[in-house]
């Protein structure tokens, strides 16, 4: 970039909240017999908005996503689910050993859109490995499919848990940037689970630190969006990955709005 700027610090416009959401938690929560889990969570996420989730391990982001895909009981509160296809990425792909590339990603889509699945490996550069099988490929290639095969589906609602974490540095920044180039302004809502607060902080328009046992939300903070130019300059990206760590930390007000 002519100004310094990279282009994943780039950011899209928050997508205006007059839609009506995605999904909507209204007091959602899951309480394990242990003590943890999640306290109740209120959630609206519009078309295109990418919420990000973080916070300690065991607060609560993958049960806040598995209550969200209808894989965990809620113990209170209520979703309301407007979107009619789910995308899924997680930290292991499950690809079936038995089908080559190619079929894994098919296996998500109806005959006639079959042809989405080259498309789709052409995307996260993996068209030559079509035919190959998932023990003949590397963790990198793998979550390659994993990603392939949510975004063949042409998903509204993507759920994303730390699914570039056991990728190298540079695997992992490559597809952060696919999903920004396949997600952003293309109207798809994700939410996107992840430790790392560089990622979130890249991809989301708002994030939820989650803490506490069980976890409940901490903050919620907002990146702004100037209407022209590099809107995510690296001095904007350093503020608010360190509110976010502050917020983390627990040293933050309970709720604020980074500007
Ligand atoms: N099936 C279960 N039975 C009992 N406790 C559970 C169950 N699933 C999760 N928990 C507990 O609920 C809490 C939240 O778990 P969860 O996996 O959602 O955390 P997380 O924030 O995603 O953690 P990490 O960042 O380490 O992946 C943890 O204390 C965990 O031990």
């Amino acid at each position: 970039m002519s100004d310094g700027t990279h282009p994943m610090q780039l950011m899209h416009h928050a997508p205006p909240c007059t839609h009506q959401p995605v999904v909507a938690l209204d007091g959602i929560s899951r309480i394990f017999a242990g003590g943890g889990g999640l306290s109740p969570v209120d959630l609206a996420v519009s078309p295109g908005e990418v919420v990000g989730v973080t916070g300690a391990s065991g607060c609560g982001k993958s049960t806040l996503l598995r209550l969200i895909a209808g894989r965990e009981t809620a113990s209170s509160g209520a979703i309301e689910r407007h979107y009619s296809r789910l995308g899924m990425v997680f930290q292991e792909p499950t690809l079936l050993p038995w089908l080559t590339v190619q079929g894994n990603v098919e296996l998500v889509l109806s005959p006639s859109e079959r042809p989405r699945a080259r498309e789709a490996l052409h995307h996260v550069g993996l068209e030559s490995a079509a035919s190959q099988y998932p023990a003949q490929l590397s963790g990198g290639m793998r979550q390659r499919v994993g990603i392939a095969r949510a975004l063949a589906g042409h998903p509204d609602l993507l759920l994303m848990d730390e699914p570039f974490s056991s990728l190298d540095y540079i695997n992992r920044a490559e597809l952060l940037e696919l999903v920004r180039e396949r997600v952003l302004g293309a109207g798809v809502a994700v939410i996107f689970v992840s430790h790392d607060v560089r990622e979130i902080v890249q991809l989301c328009h708002r994030i939820l630190v989650i803490g506490g046992t069980p976890g409940r939300v901490q903050a919620e903070l907002h990146h702004p969006a100037p209407a022209h130019g590099p809107q995510r300059r690296p001095g904007a990206l350093a503020n608010l990955e360190e509110r976010v760590l502050a917020a983390i930390r627990g040293h933050s007000e309970a709720r604020c709005s980074c500007s």
